[in-house]
């Protein structure tokens, strides 16, 4: 099948391992950089071009869109979806993913536990929404932020207070939290490829910080979910959409709680430290959900679909 990876650079450890799972399992693959395509859209149908050439037929794309990115890369992504491309991980989902808020707001709908979290937006509120977490520490979250910059934990009300208002005072969208402490800087990153969690790993904060995220210098071992930490990332990753996410639990006292789902979780970290091949379960879930005959090229016929369908 040809197959295609949406990514801004061929030579990113993740990026790399999807082209050789392709390959290995006897698929033709390309990159494609998401802000090289370009595109008509028209009642005739869904035209794509990349660098001056027309490109279709793919019958998988697998997203690796960055987060700077997230807006015209998905706009691309929905292109192929609607050029009839299967993608495990669509549009939307990546949208939604991106948006800590919205992910929270439809976990807790699902009845997923996740730490208490409070957000507003008036100068007038933040007495009253700091009172609605109780009392310090709390952590503070821009809304879309990664790698775990951006997050930030306030000992005392008046340091929440500050850093509430000097968010507010660079409009940046944020979220307060209540801090488990208990994790003692761990957390479980949990990496589900369709309806199962393949791998997983802890990752520990170095002294001194209380984030674990292996860019902030956290370590990483493989470790054995149990199978309700593994019931609850497959059940955050499909209440969001994704077929590949990596879901961050947090081990708390009253059980598991779900950090953040993340769209484009890398492969290096989780790789090296439990061995497990996930690029190739990646690249099969792809497979199995395309619509395009794997043993052929041709690309069945199909009518232009509307954006609603
Ligand atoms: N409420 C909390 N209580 C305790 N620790 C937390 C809490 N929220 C976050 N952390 C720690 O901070 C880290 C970063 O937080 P989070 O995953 O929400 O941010 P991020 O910037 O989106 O990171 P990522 O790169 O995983 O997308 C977590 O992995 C965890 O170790
Ligand atoms: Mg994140
Ligand atoms: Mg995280």
């Amino acid at each position: 099948m040809k197959l295609a990876i949406l990514s801004r650079n061929g030579k990113l450890y993740s990026t790399r391992r999807l082209v050789e799972a392709a390959r290995a399992a006897g698929h033709s693959v390309r990159v494609l950089d998401p802000l090289r395509c370009y595109m008509r859209i028209g009642n005739t149908g869904f035209a794509m071009r990349y660098k001056g050439r027309a490109i279709d037929g793919y019958g998988a794309v697998i997203p690796r869109i960055g987060a700077s990115v997230t807006r015209y890369g998905c706009a691309v992504l929905r292109q192929f979806e609607l050029m009839g491309s299967h993608t495990p991980n669509p549009a939307a989902a990546i949208a939604r993913a991106r948006d800590k808020l919205a992910c929270h707001q439809l976990l807790a709908a699902q009845g997923i536990g996740l730490p208490t979290t409070a957000f507003g937006d008036n100068p007038d509120d933040t007495a009253d929404l700091l009172a609605l977490l109780g009392p310090p520490p709390h952590v503070i979250k821009l809304n879309e932020g990664t790698q775990g910059a951006g997050v930030m934990l306030t000992e005392k009300p008046s340091a929440s207070r500050s850093v509430v208002e000097a968010l507010r005072g660079l409009y940046a969208n944020f979220l307060v939290q209540e801090f488990v402490a208990e994790a003692e800087g761990a957390d479980l990153r949990c990496f589900v490829v369709g309806d199962r969690v393949v791998a997983s790993m802890q990752r520990q904060a170095p002294a001194g910080d209380f984030r674990s995220n292996l860019h902030r210098g956290g370590s990483a071992t493989a470790i054995e979910s149990t199978a309700g930490e593994q019931a609850m990332a497959v059940r955050a990753a499909q209440a969001v959409g994704l077929g590949v996410a990596g879901v961050d639990l947090i081990r708390s006292r009253r059980g598991p709680l779900v950090l953040e789902v993340n769209a484009s979780p890398g492969l290096e970290g989780i790789e090296e430290a439990t061995g497990v091949d996930i690029a190739a379960k990646i690249i099969e879930l792809a497979v199995s959900g395309s619509k395009f005959p794997e043993t052929s090229k041709a690309r069945p016929r199909r009518r232009g679909r509307g954006f609603n369908q």
